[in-house]
């Protein structure tokens, strides 16, 4: 399990995932149903094998521990639930759910066989661990262990220890408290049989029917919640730990139960609040969004901390081993693959305000007061008989001392039962409920056997050492290589995707430019046209070969030049004027030209006439207009 410190408190640790797979039942021998699970013990692989395939195609599989169909309840419960429940005592939150098709053995390994010691589930094996350990507290510690039990079914939530199960609870939200149900009630117990006893209520409240996949299905999720709030005398420090132990209802192909009607709807409802649960654990593995859809199901706003919040979680997924759960089973192990990677920000939750044993410390003392209030009159009132001689007076005022009487011995009842629920770490435990001690003391003796087996195991595990750590942190499973190829394939495809619009827009930028180079193309080829016209106008034939002849490339100025440039047109004309008179230059009177043109406008436009602009309907070369 992945652990380091994020902050002084808190601490980032993985959900741990582990998967346990079910015997067949005798109805699944009977019908020839394939064992197709192998478990590989040392490496924690689970292969499936799929049927109907010539080849066995399989799929593997890695977690953190497999349980194989042979394995005890205690076996689960000494690897999954201790190390939780343990922490608890700390003051840190812990949450252990099953999850798995319907039929896989959920309920039965939360809550087992009640009348079988070695067959008790998760939940009860909890009540034995927990007043042991507050057995073996020392006097110093004072404990409240109290409960709550409810069930979410068809989206609505009931209260299952409710005088009234069937009416429908809020889940509500405040800043201080976080999200909880409103309404719902807490029992505090004092012993493994009262708690016991309201699991038994509960689970007879729970919503379970036959179905064509389970004789006794449970069509609700259930959570049981025991809160161990843990005051210590000496440094007058108080911290709660919240343990939530979730049975969810199973998954199932609708298409397999045949479900119709009301048992469709639940169905569907089951279904769906278990797809928004995937999607709460994808959209925490992925990490691309801040936003966590925990709001689109009661179960995953209710689980909200044990998801990606203050909580250590074991998440407990259940296949079957028969061949046609194939496709099933492949979904579950899919699923669970998934939340290994969910990181849980975790931390000891201390008690700022006043908890539960102040309170009811506070209650006693206030009894305890009116009590010695009580007394005191009472002496007085018994001087007051002494004196008294009237008869009359007498049995009135020994009316009173009996009135007084009741209600100090009603006080000091409550105060006994407010006592009852402060829980002293110790030996108090065993006064108060002999029957247990038998329990206490085996649960001790296997919890000492639990820890040198963890131990073991513990040290199993380091001798894996690097090498392991090394194949977890890179492939730790097909399925992982697989989700790992696949993020590789979105990455490529995002390239891909961005190759994409950079040659689709450099293809517009291409079209542009193709575009601008057509036009300026054609709008060269216009002037070659109109140069062409005016040469074949202006310019006779034979001086068009001096021209040519005269004429050279310029390859700076990127120009065509004329050789003794000087001596043509109208410089010689300016300076052959200029020799002659030998006067000064006149300069043109642009201004009067100017008025003049003004003046007579067709004047001027008869003499520009004079050189006609060329008729586009006139064919090339064609002299039409007369040269001057
Ligand atoms: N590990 C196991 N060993 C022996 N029997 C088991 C085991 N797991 C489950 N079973 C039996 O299989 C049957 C179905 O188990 P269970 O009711 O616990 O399943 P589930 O997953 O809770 O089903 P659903 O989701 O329908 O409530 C029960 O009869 C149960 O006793």
């Amino acid at each position: 399990m992945a652990k380091t410190k994020s902050n002084r408190q808190d601490e980032i640790e993985n959900v741990r995932v582990v998967i346990r797979v079910r015997p067949l039942s005798k109805k699944e021998e009977i019908k020839g149903h394939q064992n197709i699970v192998v478990v590989d013990r040392s490496e924690n692989v689970i292969t499936l094998t799929k049927p109907d395939t010539v080849n066995g195609k399989s799929k593997s599989f890695k977690f953190d521990y497999i349980f194989p169909e042979d394995c005890t309840q205690m076996d689960l419960y000494r690897l999954i639930a201790l190390p939780i429940v343990e922490k608890a005592f700390q003051g840190y939150n812990g949450t252990i759910f099953a999850y798995g098709q319907t039929g896989t053995g959920k309920t039965f390994t939360m809550s087992g066989v009640s009348n079988q010691n070695d067959l008790k589930g998760i939940i009860p094996n909890t009540f034995s661990h927990i007043f042991t350990q507050i057995c073996r507290a020392s006097g110093e510690r004072f404990f409240v262990v109290t409960v709550t039990y409810l069930e979410i079914y068809n989206e609505d939530v009931h209260d299952l220890l409710s005088s009234n199960p069937n009416s429908k609870l809020e889940v509500r939200e405040r800043p201080d408290v976080g999200v909880y149900v409103k309404d719902l009630m807490g029992f505090t117990v004092d012993s493994i049989e009262s708690i016991t006893e309201l699991m038994n209520r509960g689970n007879a409240n729970r919503m379970t029917r036959s179905t064509l996949m389970n004789d006794v299905s449970s069509r609700s999720h259930a959570i049981f919640t025991i809160n161990i709030e843990a005051k210590d005398m000496a440094d007058n420090k108080t911290t709660i730990g919240k343990l939530n132990l979730v049975d969810l209802a199973g998954s199932e192909r609708l298409s397999r139960t045949h479900a119709t009607g009301d048992r469709l709807k639940e169905a569907s409802n089951i279904n769906q609040s278990l797809s928004v649960l995937g999607n709460v654990i994808s959209a925490l593995v992925e990490g691309k969004s801040s936003h966590i859809p925990y709001r689109n199901s009661k179960l995953t706003r209710l689980l909200q901390d044990s998801l990606g919040g203050n909580s250590k979680t074991a998440m407990i997924a259940m296949v079957s081993p028969s061949d046609v759960d194939y496709e099933e089973s492949i979904c579950t192990l899919r699923y669970a693959s998934r939340a290994k990677y969910i990181k849980n920000h975790v931390r000891v939750n201390v008690e700022t305000k006043k908890g539960l044993i102040e309170a009811f410390e506070h209650e006693i003392a206030e009894l305890q007061k009116r009590v010695a209030q009580i007394s005191l009159a009472e002496e007085k009132v018994i001087k007051l008989k002494k004196k008294e001689k009237d008869k009359a007076q007498i049995e009135s005022v020994s009316e009173e001392l009996v009135k007084t009487e009741k209600e100090r011995s009603d006080l000091l009842q409550k105060i006994t039962v407010i006592q009852k629920k402060i829980l002293v770490g110790g030996e108090n435990l065993f006064e108060k409920a002999q029957q247990q001690q038998f329990l206490l003391e085996t649960s001790s003796a296997e919890i000492e056997n639990l820890d040198k087996s963890q131990q073991q195991l513990k040290e199993a595990l380091e001798k894996k050492g690097a090498e392991r750590i090394d194949v977890e942190e890179k492939y730790s499973s097909l399925q992982e290589e697989d989700i790992a190829l696949t993020k590789k394939i979105k990455k490529v495809q995002c390239l891909l995707n961005d190759v994409k619009e950079e040659h689709a827009d450099k293809e517009h930028e291409y079209q542009r430019e193709m575009q601008a180079l057509l036009d300026t193309n054609r709008l060269t080829v216009r002037e070659i046209q109109l140069a062409s016209v005016m040469i074949d106008y202006y310019i006779p034939k034979e001086y068009l070969k001096k021209i040519e002849l005269n004429t050279q490339w310029n390859q700076d100025t990127t120009e065509y030049q004329m050789r003794g440039v000087a001596y043509t047109g109208n410089n010689m004309r300016k300076a052959v004027s200029a020799f002659c008179s030998k006067e000064k230059p006149v300069r043109p009177k642009m201004k009067t030209v100017y008025h003049l043109y003004n003046i007579s406008k067709s004047k001027q436009r008869a003499r520009t006439s004079w050189v006609p602009r060329p008729n586009g309907n006139r064919q090339m070369g064609c002299r039409s207009a007369q040269v001057n």
